[in-house]
């Protein structure tokens, strides 16, 4: 027995939960006790370690969520936005950090996991690396430095097999321009263009995605008056930087006060 604190991977067999995975095991500092997959995948009862082509770790794979949750100090999430949930509740209820990378969230599901929080810490961002946290600020700063007559547009490419778009990095980028601006994002958001859609609307912010192959995650904010331009850009290669800032989330929650959490906290970005 060890005094390390016991992780639980969800979506264990997923690209993130594999990374995830592998990191926490590499970790001095923590210690996987479980993963998580959903009811009736393959992986159900197989150790993890064999079940990823590997040696034997000694952590089978259950579709019980509560069972795992409970004998954890942390849940690492980046599941789908409906297994999220039930997982926020099993969490609060045993008052287990819940580290949250999933994307695609609506406004409603936003608000459970705020109820969700009064009873534990949640730490959940789009964009688990250090890089687009910093971006993040770079964004706010700029937007607040121009005026409208620079048009910002936020362009997002990810692999072909992501479901959401825009990105949650991409809804974080364009959250942190609407605050640079001192305007509500929800009321200045342009997305989707397709067809006769007029002309682009002064002080509007754009969104635009694109899919294919294996790219890991690129995100450019694009600042676009007449005469220059200002591109802000980050490129992920490595899902091994989710990986590292979500294990960074997850021991800096232990011991915290409930409420929720995003990375600007976990990484001291914030502005004093
Ligand atoms: N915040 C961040 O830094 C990052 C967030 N993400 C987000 O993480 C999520 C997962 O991404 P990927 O790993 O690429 O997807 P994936 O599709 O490879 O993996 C998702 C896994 O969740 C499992 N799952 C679904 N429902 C479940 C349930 N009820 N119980 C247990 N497991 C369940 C699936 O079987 C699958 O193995 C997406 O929302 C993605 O946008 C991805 C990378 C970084
Ligand atoms: O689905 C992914 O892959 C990623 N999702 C996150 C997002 O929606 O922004 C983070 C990263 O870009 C990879």
């Amino acid at each position: 027995m060890t005094d390390l604190p016991g992780i639980v991977i969800t979506g264990a067999s997923g690209r993130m939960g594999r990374m995830l995975a592998r990191t926490v095991q590499d970790s001095p500092r923590a210690r996987l006790i479980g993963a998580l997959e959903r009811p009736g995948h393959p992986w159900t009862g197989q150790d993890l370690g064999t079940a990823m082509g590997g040696a034997e770790i000694g952590v089978t794979v259950t579709d019980d969520p509560l069972e795992v949750i409970a004998r954890a100090q942390v849940v690492i999430d980046f599941t789908a936005p409906a297994a999220t949930l039930e997982f926020a509740t099993l969490a609060a209820q045993a008052r287990v950090v819940h580290v949250i990378g999933t994307t695609g969230f609506n406004a409603a599901d936003l608000k459970k996991l705020e109820a969700a929080a009064r009873h534990a810490v949640i730490v959940r961002a789009g964009n688990m690396s250090l890089g687009v946290n910093l971006l993040t600020q770079l964004t706010k700063r700029v937007a607040a430095a121009l005026d409208e007559d620079f048009d910002i547009e936020i362009v997002e490419a990810h692999h072909n097999q992501k479901v959401d778009a825009p990105s949650g990095t991409a809804l974080m980028l364009g959250e942190a321009a609407a605050e640079g601006r001192g305007v509500a994002l929800e009321n200045v958001s342009d997305r989707g263009r397709d067809g006769i859609t007029g002309k682009r609307e002064r002080g509007h912010i754009g969104f635009s995605a694109i899919r294919g192959g294996d790219i890991v995650g690129e995100h450019d904010v694009i600042f676009a008056a007449a005469g220059e331009r200002i591109v802000l850009r980050h490129i992920a290669t490595d899902r091994a930087i989710f990986a590292r800032g979500a294990l960074r989330a997850a021991l800096w929650g232990l011991g915290r006060k409930p409420g929720s959490y995003d990375m600007i906290d976990v990484l001291g970005l914030g502005e004093n």
